[in-house]
């Protein structure tokens, strides 16, 4: 298949390399300088499973989008959250009425932006529990295992939807034909509601996480927040499995990953996407009348600090 990733980074770079590996024709666009000149200058290098591993991948800025040449078939966008918007602007000319595009980003609501830039019949949701970790422009660090799980917004979708769980199947990224994205964005979004704020106000892993004194009522309390506002949505998630789903991580092998939230956070001094995660729920919870509470804390506190350390 002929796949365009938007924003190479960790995640993006992640998809890139594996798709590629497993013989589709992959073009990166991002919009770091120093990352596409690393990338052009020695390929895409990745500590993948501790081996060694070199992809030469064309690359692009958003900038430079007239030059890529044959459309493809499929965009995955791996930008941050707050960066769809800048990004879709900038590669409108890239997506014509032939195309797909595959949201795979963490957070609540991205088809709300999506939709303006592609047919509703040519979007596709998803969710992602692959981890990845960038160690410098051009490189990044692939560990542990994940899985896709994906679905097409509209009816209409839903054949290319099942192609590219083969394909991504095919290339190893353990993908699943979703009956229900919506629900599986929000179970995500309690993963990432739990582990990136927390992992990142307290500067951890999430094994760490996992043995912290009274974690237990913690997690249990967010989760059941986002299940009282998602109730208002129609969703009926279920809290004890979920519970169950986030602890399993404490133990699994990604126990030793710090969640992206922290990267932004304490690595990078970057904006994090807390806004589309606990922000959503507390947001949508005032909207209901629910009160979010935990959820209101871990964004207060979480913006307080990107406040604190000059975030961009
Ligand atoms: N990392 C993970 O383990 C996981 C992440 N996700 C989700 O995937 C999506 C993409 O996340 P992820 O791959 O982690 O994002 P990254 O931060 O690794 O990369 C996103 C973009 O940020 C910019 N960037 C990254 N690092 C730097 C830097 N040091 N200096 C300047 N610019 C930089 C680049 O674009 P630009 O220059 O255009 O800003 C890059 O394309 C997010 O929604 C995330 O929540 C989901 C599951 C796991
Ligand atoms: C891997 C995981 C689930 C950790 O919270 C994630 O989504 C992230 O790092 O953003």
């Amino acid at each position: 298949m002929k796949i365009t990733v938007l924003g190479a980074g960790g995640m993006g770079s992640r998809f890139a390399l594996m798709l590629h590996r497993a013989g589709n024709e992959v073009t990166l666009v991002d919009g770091w300088q120093a990352n596409i000149d690393a990338i052009r200058k020695d390929g895409l290098q990745a500590d993948f499973n501790g081996e060694r591993v070199t992809a030469k991948l064309p690359i692009y800025s958003p900038a430079e989008i007239d030059r890529i040449g044959d459309q493809a078939d499929l965009i995955i966008v791996f930008t941050k959250s707050n960066q769809l918007t800048t990004m879709f602007d900038a590669v409108r000319p890239i997506i014509n009425a032939e195309t797909y595009v595959l949201c795979l980003l963490n957070g609540i609501g991205h088809e709300d932006v999506l939709e303006k830039y592609v047919a509703k019949d040519h979007l596709l949701l998803g969710i992602t529990m692959w981890t990845a970790g960038m160690t410098g422009p051009g490189h990044v660090t692939l560990v542990g295992n994940g899985n896709v799980e994906l679905q097409n917004f509209a009816p209409a979708g839903k054949n290319f939807a099942q192609q590219v769980v083969q394909v991504f199947d095919d290339a190893g990224l353990n993908a699943t034909y979703s009956d229900n994205v919506k629900y599986a964005i929000w179970r995500k979004a309690c993963v990432n509601g739990t582990l990136n704020s927390l992992c990142a106000l307290l500067a951890c892993n999430i094994g760490e996480l996992g043995k912290t004194h009274g974690i237990e009522g913690l997690l249990k309390a967010i989760i059941a927040e986002f299940a009282a506002v998602g109730a208002h949505e129609g969703l009926q998630l279920d809290q004890a499995e979920i519970y169950q789903h986030v602890a399993a991580t404490f133990t699994s092998d990604i126990a030793d990953h710090y969640p992206s939230m922290y990267q932004d956070l304490v690595i990078n001094h970057r904006k994090t996407e807390i806004d589309f995660i606990n922000g959503t729920v507390w947001r949508k919870g005032e909207q209901y009348g629910v009160p979010t509470p935990d959820c209101q804390l871990l964004t207060q506190l979480i913006q307080m600090k990107e406040a604190l350390v000059k975030a961009k």
